[in-house]
């Protein structure tokens, strides 16, 4: 049985657990009085690359090819610039305050043009000639079972990164990791019946051509090249036939982790609105604890 207590007023809860007295306080309370520290200027031995603030979660509306074409995601945010020798520190609620605006201004549209917008003023709210600014988010698109259309969602995760150097303009690239279905070669020519499959990601990290567009959905594309390279690819919902069809589509084109980076990478050898990529595969393999992994590189002339 429970003991019976008597509880005290909410102040005197909070006496009995620690908190005290405020003392005498003879700081300034007006911001125009209080010391500015990170504005201090003196010589500081070094610049720095990138100060800001990471793993800042916010709604973003994202517009994708895929249906649904519209949908909110949250995005991981991470916000950064240089600063110079003699600046002692950066101002950290700009970052939050320019995300704050985009917000109240009909929500944040993660668009490259929106990205370049976003970066550029916020180099100048924080009175620096650069910004960098690194979106990671959930991209959520339908995927229909292979025989009976039964439709659900799978997601991959995509980044998009843009610079923004005064004079120098923008630097952008953009990153797709999603999950496929690898088949083992040498162990289906090995074996008398079956052979060991396991999930992969596939990562594929792009540099756009200067002139490239959004009306062309780089997330799709990306999409497409991972999956249709694949053994087979993955579903939200599968019936017997589905299942059937996708355990064949598997056997009929088995992958090494080589043959995948290899496959993706002619396919993004061939969109032109990619200037370089690097693919990377991980495959969890169900016959071992650890992973196998390769990647490739290439920049087109
Ligand atoms: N530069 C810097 N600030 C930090 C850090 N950690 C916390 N802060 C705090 O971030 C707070 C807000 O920074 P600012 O944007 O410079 O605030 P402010 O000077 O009132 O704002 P402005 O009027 O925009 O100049 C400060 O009170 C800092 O103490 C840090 O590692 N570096």
């Amino acid at each position: 049985m429970n003991r019976e207590i008597k509880i005290p007023s909410k102040k005197e809860r909070h006496q009995l657990f620690g908190s005290v007295v405020p003392g005498l306080k003879t700081k300034p309370t007006e911001k125009l009085k209080m010391a500015d520290l990170q504005n201090s200027k003196k010589d500081f031995l070094f610049s720095i690359d990138a100060v800001g603030i990471s793993n800042v979660k916010h709604p973003v509306i994202l517009l994708s090819d895929l249906s649904p074409n519209e949908q909110t995601t949250i995005a991981n945010f991470k916000m950064t610039s240089t600063i110079s020798y003699d600046s002692k520190g950066t101002n950290m609620s700009r970052f939050t305050e320019q995300l704050e605006a985009y917000r109240q201004n009909g929500g944040f549209v993660l668009s490259l043009n929106n990205l370049f917008d976003f970066t550029k003023e916020l180099a100048e709210r924080l009175k620096q000639n650069d910004a960098s600014i690194e979106v990671t988010f959930p991209w959520f698109y339908e995927r229909k079972g292979p025989s009976s259309a039964l439709v659900g969602l799978n997601h991959s995760e995509a980044t998009l990164a843009v610079t923004y150097e005064e004079g120098q303009g923008f630097t952008t690239s953009a990153k797709l990791t999603t999950a496929i279905t690898t088949l083992c070669p040498c162990s289906k020519e090995i074996s008398e019946y079956s052979a060991h499959n396991q999930r992969g990601y596939v990562s594929m990290e792009v540099e756009f051509t200067p002139d490239y567009h959004e009306q062309i959905d780089w997330k799709a594309a990306l999409l497409h090249a991972a999956e249709t390279n694949a053994s087979a690819m993955i579903h939200p919902v599968l019936k017997r036939p589905d299942e059937k069809m996708v355990t064949e589509s598997a056997y009929e084109n088995p992958r090494f982790v080589e043959d995948m980076v290899r496959l993706v990478a002619a396919d993004l050898y061939e969109l032109d609105f990619i200037q370089a990529f690097t693919v990377q595969c991980r495959n969890e393999e169900s016959i071992h604890l650890h992973d196998a992994i390769a990647s490739l590189s290439y920049r087109k002339n």
